[in-house]
């Protein structure tokens, strides 16, 4: 299913094209850019032309006054290149750079539609060379690369044209040596792409190693591995060093050959052209006009490989983009909705496999029902299935087979949001981003006023937010303070409390707590819970407590469901998985 996301795509001009319509909002900065460099190419061939004039004219005749008009008109001539070459680069600039930001937007939405499937086949390095890598080289072609492949063949080809029409002799002289010239860039081209993918590869392979250096060091310092990481680290190092030292030696070769062949067509133009002067085939000027074009044209003619391999670059791009773009979100919501929602949850005869095991199913033919402000809690041993079936009712994953329904609504005919909105989730190692405690806490209800707030962190006993240096407005999640895997935990209570949901579900979220601070929460829960449906996965005696029945999920399906002692009496797997806390259960109050 899907693309392979390590493999790289087959590039073709049609991946590029399909891209053209971001193209479209640029149309008129396209336009201006397209022809200042046209003019642009005029002035670099007008130029010449005029100094020709001058040398022939007002210099070979000492003639002082015709000499003001076409230098000034020379001199006009260079400011007005000089002015058009800034005004193409600013219009430039903004477009490819609004181009970029266009598509990188455009991405980054679509991932977010993208079901969990994609997002746990690819690896988040791999989406993040195509948001970054992958978008700059489409952005250097569409607007350095596309704009100079078009006027540098329209330079070469129309200055080739005037040196021939001036004297061909010589014409074919300067024709002769763009062939090594074009056959040098090609060559360099084949190579240099290689090295550069080389060196481009290997310095992921060195943030990834620096990224786990550094995200590990707990890990890294409590096995004394420090040096072996650090000797991996600088073997990357040193492999990086020399693919870069292979790649610069590459192109100082390449450009020392490119500055070498004009420079010896200079000689042979100049030492042909005397003869054509003394012959009075050609005039002084001609030649001075002759080796400023024929020198104008080095540059367009030798960048023709690189930006032919920036083209091929920007074709590999698109294509690795439009993979992306070319998943269609399979998990899409329907159109109905649920006015007054009670929280009546059904699985029936559910069956799941991932997908990418499908052939081994982790539920089959389960079925469950939690009354409006029920709480089951969910018990089986690990690996049993228990965060899969939580996972169904927000519909992270879909069922392969049977349903879910909220209040008797298929949970796949609800419009996610809606559906997102019904349901709230805590997890047992909840994601904290980059941002303040508040908007963590208000994730799920951006409105939530101060005093929901501090019901929320009442219910979750996480007041500790407020010893943080600066209170709700502490930046936490991985930039910022480090929190406990505790604190994480009742943090991500609180914000799955305050999302006021229909049916709340709590991934085994009391984990990582104290049996002090566990019973603290669970005294308050029990309010919350009085009236909202709630599945708990629970692995302990006293999770189990909270809840009005319990359900017991064995081999992918739910075997028994019902009170907790009249379980731990009459089931005894129940009392296996239970055993050891099943003693505490006295001391907690039922
Ligand atoms: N993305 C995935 N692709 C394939 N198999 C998976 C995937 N995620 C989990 N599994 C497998 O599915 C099974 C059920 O996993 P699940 O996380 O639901 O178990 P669990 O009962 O919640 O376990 P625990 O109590 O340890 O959290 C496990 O065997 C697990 O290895």
């Amino acid at each position: 299913m899907g693309p392979d996301p390590d493999a790289t795509p087959p590039a073709d001009v049609r991946s590029l094209w399909r891209l053209r319509g971001y193209l479209r909002p640029y149309v008129g900065a396209l336009v201006v850019m397209l022809s200042t460099a046209l003019a642009g190419v005029g002035l670099a061939i007008g130029i010449p032309l005029v100094i020709r004039e001058i040398i022939d004219g007002p210099v070979t005749g000492g003639d002082v006054g015709a000499l003001v008009p076409l230098a000034g008109l020379a001199l006009a001539l260079g400011v007005l290149e000089a002015v058009l070459t800034w005004w193409r680069r600013w219009v430039q600039s903004s477009a490819v750079l609004g181009l970029e930001t266009t598509i990188r937007h455009d991405l980054y939405a679509h991932l977010q539609r993208l079901p969990m499937a994609f997002h746990s086949r690819w690896q988040s390095g791999q989406l993040l060379s195509r948001a970054t890598t992958d978008l700059s080289s489409i952005r250097r072609f569409s607007g350095f690369g596309m704009l100079f492949l078009l006027t540098n063949v329209v330079q070469v080809l129309v200055t080739t044209g005037v040196l021939l029409h001036m004297y061909w002799p010589l014409g074919l002289v300067v024709g002769a040596t763009a062939v090594p010239v074009v056959w040098l860039s090609m060559r360099f081209e084949k190579q240099y792409v290689v090295v550069s993918r080389q060196v481009q590869d290997e310095q992921g392979d060195l943030a990834t190693l620096s990224e786990e250096g550094a995200v590990g060091i707990r890990t890294v310092k409590s096995f004394g591995r420090a040096e072996h990481v650090s000797r991996q680290y600088e073997a990357a190092a040193t492999t990086l060093l020399g693919t870069s030292l292979r790649k610069v030696s590459l192109s100082a070769r390449f450009w020392t050959f490119l500055a070498a062949i004009p420079n010896l067509a200079v000689v042979l133009v100049l030492g042909l052209g005397a003869v054509g002067v003394g012959r009075g085939e050609l005039s002084a000027g001609d030649l001075v006009a002759f080796i400023t074009l024929m020198l104008s044209l080095v540059w367009p003619v030798s960048s023709l490989g690189v930006i032919l391999a920036m083209a091929q670059e920007a074709m590999t791009s698109s294509a690795r983009i439009l993979e992306i773009f070319d998943t269609e979100p399979t998990v899409v919501g329907g159109d109905r909705v649920i006015a007054h929602p009670r929280g009546a949850v059904r699985f029936e005869g559910v069956s799941f496999a991932f997908p990418d095991a499908p052939d081994e199913p982790v539920l089959r033919g389960l079925d469950l029902t939690l009354e409006p402000g029920e709480t089951v809690a969910l018990v089986g041993a690990t690996g049993s299935g228990k965060t899969a079936l939580t996972a169904l009712l927000p519909r992270l994953w879909d069922v392969s087979g049977g349903r879910v329904t909220i209040d008797g609504v298929d949970v796949r005919d609800l419009p996610l949001e809606h559906l997102r909105s019904l349901v709230a989730t805590a997890f047992e190692e909840p994601t904290l981003f980059s941002m303040s405690a508040r908007e963590n806490l208000t994730l799920g209800r951006a409105d939530a006023s101060d005093v929901e707030i501090e019901e929320a962190l009442d219910v979750a006993q996480a007041h500790f937010v407020h010893d943080l240096p600066f209170g709700l407005d502490t930046r936490i999640g991985e930039q910022g303070m480090a929190l406990s895997g505790g604190q994480r935990q009742r943090l991500a209570l609180a914000r799955a409390v305050l999302a006021r949901p229909s049916v709340l579900v709590l991934d085994d979220t009391l984990s990582a707590l104290d049996v002090h601070t566990e019973r603290l929460v669970e005294d308050a829960l029990r309010r919350v819970l009085a009236d909202t449906t709630a599945l708990v996965v629970a692995h302990r005696a006293s999770t189990v407590l909270l809840a009005d029945r319990v359900a017991l999920l064995q081999d992918g399906t739910v075997t028994h469901v019902g009170d907790h002692r009249h379980l731990l009496a009459t089931v005894p797997a129940y009392r296996d998985l239970l055993a050891a806390d099943a003693d505490d259960d006295a001391e907690v109050p039922a």
